[in-house]
């Protein structure tokens, strides 16, 4: 299952090249939604969507609230591309074909990936319907060699040894903070370090007690992979947790995580996350270089 073959730049070229001959949208940014937060795709204006069975290469989402459908289209003025459903490395994709879409969207042109997900809080202090700016993340997988990146390094991506310091962009950090305040919902948002750990199952009360204790703010079961490989690419990234629960994490608490209530609780928000996405995307300034003071 989590074969160290990468998929070839070629084999992402093909897929790029597929999708540039069925539509003339040129994208310059690009949107992962997270689970139940899809209808962000719905405020493009022009739209043209594809089923991901249609699309060469890609796979299938098989997660509820991941609809499986790739949308392009105009928003505020901006070339966009919106992924409603992304994949995850529980359902049995390698992590190479979890992150294909963002290689894609490299090729396709695309300048800036905004993530989105759904998320259980361990910090005290954010509550479900809160949002979480990342400010950075701990990738589980990863330390243990779960790594999208790992085997042959593909040099037309990107470097053997990328750096990660600083791979959520600081400038666009900023601007959301900023826009949230304009918006009326900066009591809602705060920053914070997002932890992937591999699910599906979610987390006992002893790995929620370790993931407090070390210092992470939300948990979630996507996302890094997605970033990384944007990172390594030089894509300029930014990323939200909508948090969807709190993660249970003392043994008096009766409570209990169910997905079903992760995608309730991501509806009562997405019309929030919506609007803060697309100011944001208004706001942002493209074929600009990464913001100078990048470090987290
Ligand atoms: O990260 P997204 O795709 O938002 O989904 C989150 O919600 C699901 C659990 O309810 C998991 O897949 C978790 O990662
Ligand atoms: O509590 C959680 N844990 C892991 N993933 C999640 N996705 C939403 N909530 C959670």
């Amino acid at each position: 299952m989590h074969s160290k073959k990468q998929i070839s730049h070629d084999e992402c070229q093909e897929t790029a090249d597929w999708l540039m001959s069925q539509t003339k949208h040129r994208p310059q940014v690009a949107i992962i939604c997270g689970s139940g937060l899809g209808m962000l795709a719905d405020t493009l204006k022009c739209q043209v969507s594809f089923a991901y069975s249609d699309i060469p290469g890609f796979p299938q989402s098989t997660v509820q609230g991941h609809a499986g459908r790739l949308v392009f289209g105009e928003l505020k003025e901006k070339t966009c591309v919106c992924m409603q459903g992304r994949f995850h490395m529980y359902e049995g994709h390698s992590l190479s074909k979890t992150t294909f879409p963002v290689r894609v969207f490299k090729l396709l042109g695309v300048e800036t990936l905004i993530v989105t997900n759904a998320a259980g809080s361990l910090a005290d202090d954010l509550q479900p319907g809160d949002i979480m700016i990342i400010k950075d993340h701990v990738n589980f997988p990863g330390l243990v060699g779960l790594n999208p990146l790992s085997g042959p390094n593909n040099d037309e991506f990107g470097p053997r040894f990328p750096a990660m310091s600083g791979c959520y962009d600081k400038g666009l950090r900023c601007l959301a903070m900023e826009i949230a305040k304009q918006q009326g919902i900066a009591s809602l948002m705060q920053e914070g370090v997002y932890a992937m750990v591999g699910g599906p199952n979610f987390e006992t009360i002893a790995e929620a007690k370790l993931l407090y204790r070390l210092g992470v703010d939300a948990v979630g079961m996507s996302t890094a992979p997605e970033v990384v490989v944007a990172a390594h690419c030089g894509l300029r990234v930014f990323g939200l947790s909508l948090i969807t629960n709190k993660v249970v994490k003392s043994y008096e608490d009766s409570d209990s995580v169910s997905h079903e209530g992760v995608l309730s609780a991501s509806q009562l928000r997405s019309h929030t996350v919506q609007q803060l996405v697309i100011d944001l995307i208004g706001r942002m300034e493209i074929n600009n270089s990464k913001t100078t003071n990048n470090a987290v």
